[in-house]
């Protein structure tokens, strides 16, 4: 850590990895004019050509040479941290010398606790702890904050307007880090996979790919927004279109056959049990 005065003013977002969640949170950002393509650099490993793309899609600054690489995070206001959490571990250790205490660190890595970050960049950086989702980039996105006390009013704020721009934010402790990561981080992927099953069934019921996809996007779509739109519970709005011994009681007694519920629960905290296995797994190979 250094500790220069240097302030950053205007703001600065560099992203320290530039896969598919901080292309997400960029194109949402670009999209809702929170920042302008030149307050944003993408930093990769390696990979040249997945810079270029996002130069040539967003007008974001990249680089690939180590010395502007470390000027890109060192001038930074804010560093998304948006590794893989096996990555993160040595990229911490390698940027805790680089920074000042005043840089704020975002990280959506999955598992990785606010006390393992401080631990590897050496210091106590103040840090927001967020899990976004894919759906960011249409400003769609549900994201889960929580901050380290060493964060100012001024950063904190800075962070709810990034994430407020590209959807829903909920600021909780810590500690539900890992149950929220299990319901909304990796909860999209649960519906594509539903939505999965019921084309392939109308395909084989014989509709075609086009009218089964059509037929469920705007089912899963028109789901949630009675949901948003009437306020009333699931459960009320599926005993709405479920008729005594109609057809889709026939359907939701086989889902029951098939343990729905308890599959559903069950694959929400195995995903949070996993994304707490990942962030140890950090703590004991780099601590
Ligand atoms: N995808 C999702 O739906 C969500 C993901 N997350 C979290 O986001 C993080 C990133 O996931 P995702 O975007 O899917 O991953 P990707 O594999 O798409 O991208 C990872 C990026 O990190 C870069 N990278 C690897 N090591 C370093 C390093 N040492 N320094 C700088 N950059 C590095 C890679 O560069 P290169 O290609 O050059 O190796 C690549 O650009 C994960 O930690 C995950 O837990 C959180 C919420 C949702
Ligand atoms: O699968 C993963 O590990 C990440 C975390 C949340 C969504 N994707």
């Amino acid at each position: 850590m250094t500790t220069s005065s240097t302030t950053h003013s205007p703001l600065s977002i560099c992203f320290n990895g530039a896969g598919s969640m901080a292309e997400a949170i960029v194109k949402g950002l670009i999209a809702r004019e929170v920042a302008r393509p030149e307050q944003i650099s993408m930093l990769n490993r390696s990979n040249q050509e997945r810079l270029n793309e996002l130069t040539e899609k967003y007008g974001v600054i990249t680089a690939n040479l180590e010395d502007v690489k470390r000027e890109l995070l060192t001038s930074a206001s804010i560093i998304v941290l948006a590794m893989k959490p096996k990555d993160a571990g040595a990229a911490l250790k390698e940027l805790g010398p680089l920074l000042q205490e005043k840089q704020l660190i975002v990280s959506v890595i999955a598992g990785l606790s606010i006390d393992t970050i401080q631990a590897l960049l050496g210091f106590k950086a103040p840090v927001a702890r967020t899990m976004p989702n894919t759906s960011s980039s249409i400003g769609l996105g549900a994201t889960g904050i929580a901050f380290s006390k060493e964060t100012t009013a001024e950063q904190t704020n800075q962070v709810l307007s990034m994430f407020e721009a590209v959807g829903t934010v909920s600021v909780i402790p810590e500690a539900r880090m890992e149950i929220l990561t299990g319901v909304s981080g990796s909860g999209p992927a649960y519906i594509y996979y539903m939505m999965e099953a019921m084309m392939a069934a109308g395909i084989e019921g014989g509709l075609t790919p086009e009218q089964a996809r059509e037929l469920t996007v705007q089912t899963v779509r028109g789901a949630a927004s009675m949901m948003i739109e009437t306020g009333e519970d699931p459960a009320k709005l599926r005993a709405d279109i479920t008729s005594p011994n109609g057809s889709t009681q026939a359907a939701l007694e086989v889902l029951a056959a098939g343990n729905f519920t308890a599959t559903v629960k069950a694959a929400v905290h195995r995903c949070a049990e996993r994304s707490q296995e990942m962030g140890e797994a950090v703590k004991k190979a780099l601590l």
